[in-house]
């Protein structure tokens, strides 16, 4: 993407299809509700209470100014001012312990969602990863949580209390006085058409927001990651030109979303003005025909006051909602993701205390990653316990995908992958990767020590048992060289380390869960010859009762494997040992020659 640049608009995802408000989105995030009940119920009696309140006060004003302004009862003014007093400090407690009761639940259901959605990531299928960028995930986690969590602040108790509250004053303004009553009729039907007439615009365009800044978010990982390749091919500018591409497609989409929003607003604003109007031409109308009081105006311009209140707020979380319902359905849609490799198939005999000898088997298989582009093709062989299995051939012929499908990463579109004569599709994945260790060029090192990269293979191994496997593999030298030894602090992808020392850890780490099956993707292509040589030696060892798989470009390292199969365009074509191999004028005989 990085060097793509972005001229064309960024197309929306399959997902992002508008379709509305979405009710099954909105009882699937009030589902998450469950376990709040109590919390739920003593909101809402809290909330109301303060409905209670705020439709009562006006009335109180109506009294104070009828009954003891006007005639000049002081005595009886003093008596309600104490009964309002009681009733504010009512109503602000249980506004307050609303709100904290709307924190607990609101960033309980953040919490629970932000950790099914990261469960659901770790068990996603690689053709997933393999199809959506780093960024545009990250940016689910984050910026559509972070949607979610504004929301919450907008008020999202708002759709019950301040519905709450128009149904009150609605009710008391009619009862107070029908006639100023018809102001509502002109100006209730103004805002109801405004809103629902803007929603759709709003819901479609909260969608496409939030999709740029994923891609936004997505260009800036690759920028972060990929910083050296960039700098070295000095494509900085080239860069900078993209991103603000990218950049300027986020800033149009969130222009013309916010102008709506601006709308929204200064449209509430005016009928809130207008509704005052009305009641003030109604109201001295009447008081002029002596068909009203001083007090019922005065409680009236209240009510219509803060009958726009909860309108406006109304309107505002039906702003916020519309991007939420975006973010919610892009996380529900990642939960949602099918598993291409699940365990739904198990084997009904399968027992998890049984062992593995480590007999590995390919049967016809074939494989694609995408469509019917077969990288791998009619794959047949079987490596017996403890046999070591070299997987030779020239970049592209498929090597790395025999492992991929080894650990049923991906599973076969024809054919099968079998362990102990049983197909791995039978067998639950957890169960068979805990018995096989992967050790690949990009070691895959996590922040933290070495010690507990290490334990990342055995979360249990004392730390006697980390030195052993070091001097077992012939480093623990080098090891103890380091700062703090294993207790050294590798940093982010093991960046304070060489990236031969990166490959030891990986090693040590794939070693010290003692697998029955070990995978080796061009383990030992960065460490110095020296270094190579001692783990090498150490391997030797090592690999005794275990079933070997080594891919290895440098063919002097895999001249003592048991058998080596040469790989060309997803075939295998030639089968034999070393010698064997090396005796035929085939592709082995012409790589190795190439080599010398
Ligand atoms: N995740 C993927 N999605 C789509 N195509 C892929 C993916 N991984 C590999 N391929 C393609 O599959 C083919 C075989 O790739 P593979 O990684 O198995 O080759 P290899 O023999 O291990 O190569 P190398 O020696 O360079 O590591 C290649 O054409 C590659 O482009």
């Amino acid at each position: 993407m990085l060097n793509k640049g972005s001229t064309r608009q960024i197309p929306l995802p399959r997902e992002e299809v508008s379709r509305g408000f979405d009710w099954t989105i909105l009882r699937r995030l009030l589902g998450y509700l469950r376990g709040y009940t109590r919390s739920l119920v003593l909101m809402y009696t809290l909330a109301i209470i303060a409905v209670g309140c705020t439709v009562t006060i006006p009335l109180l004003l109506q009294i104070g100014i009828d009954r003891y302004i006007v005639p000049g009862d002081l005595r009886g003014l003093a008596k309600l001012l104490t009964f309002l007093a009681a009733l504010l400090a009512v109503l602000y407690w249980s506004n307050r312990y609303q709100g904290i009761l709307m924190m607990k639940i609101g960033y309980g259901l953040l919490s629970s969602l932000r950790k099914d959605l990261v469960t659901g990531l770790q068990y996603l299928s690689f053709r997933f990863y393999d199809t959506h960028q780093a960024g545009q995930i990250m940016s689910r986690v984050t910026n559509d949580i972070q949607v979610l969590e504004e929301l919450l602040r907008a008020g999202l108790d708002t759709v019950v209390v301040d519905v709450l509250t128009l149904v009150g004053l609605i009710a008391a303004m009619m009862i107070l006085d029908l006639r100023l009553s018809l102001v509502l009729v002109i100006t209730l039907p103004l805002f109801c058409l405004l809103v629902f007439g803007l929603q759709e615009q709003l819901i479609k365009r909260g969608r496409r927001i939030q999709h740029t800044l994923s891609v936004v978010n997505a260009f800036l990982n690759e920028s972060i990651s990929g910083i050296k390749v960039i700098r070295t091919f000095a494509r900085e500018d080239e860069n900078i030109r993209n991103f603000a591409r990218i950049n300027q497609e986020y800033y149009e989409e969130a222009r013309t979303f916010y102008p709506l929003n601006a709308l929204f607003w200064q449209s509430v604003v005016t009928l809130g003005l207008t509704g005052t109007a009305l009641v003030l031409l109604g109201g001295g109308i009447l008081l002029h025909r002596e068909a009203i009081s001083l007090g019922v105006i005065a409680a009236f311009l209240v009510y219509i006051n803060r009958f726009f209140q909860p309108l406006q707020k109304i309107s505002n979380m039906l702003n916020q909602m519309s991007r939420a319902m975006a973010s919610a359905e892009r996380i529900f849609s990642l939960m949602d993701e099918t598993l291409q490799v699940s365990d739904e198939d198990l084997s009904e005999d399968f027992s998890p205390s049984r062992s593995i000898r480590g007999e590995v088997s390919f049967r016809n298989v074939w494989f694609a990653y995408e469509g019917e582009d077969y990288v791998v093709q009619d794959i047949s062989f079987t490596a017996r316990p403890g046999e070591t299995l070299a997987v030779v051939g020239a970049t592209g012929a498929g090597k790395s995908t025999i492992m991929n499908l080894l650990c049923r990463f991906y599973d076969p579109l024809r054919g099968s992958v079998l362990v102990d004569h049983q197909d791995l599709r039978t067998l639950p994945q957890q169960w068979f990767r805990s018995r096989i260790a992967l050790v690949m060029q990009d070691a895959g090192i996590f922040s933290g020590t070495i010690a507990e990269n290490v334990r990342f293979g055995e979360p249990r191994a004392p730390e006697e048992r980390i030195h052993q496997v070091f001097q077992d593999m012939g480093v623990q030298e080098m090891i103890q060289s380091l700062p703090e030894g294993i207790h050294t602090q590798v940093g982010e992808r093991g960046n304070n380390l060489s990236i031969g020392q990166r490959q030891i850890v990986a090693f040590a780490r794939a070693l010290i869960r003692d697998p029955t099956v070990l995978i080796l993707d061009e383990a030992g292509a960065y460490l110095d010859i020296r270094t190579e040589q001692l783990v090498h030696k150490a391997l030797e060892r090592l690999r005794r009762g275990r079933t070997t798989f080594v891919i290895a470009h440098r063919l002097a390292t895999i001249r003592t494997a048991d058998r080596i199969l040469v790989m060309h365009q997803g075939k295998i074509v030639e089968e034999g040992t070393h010698q064997e191999l090396a005796a035929q004028n085939g592709r082995y005989a012409c790589l190795l020659r190439h080599q010398r």
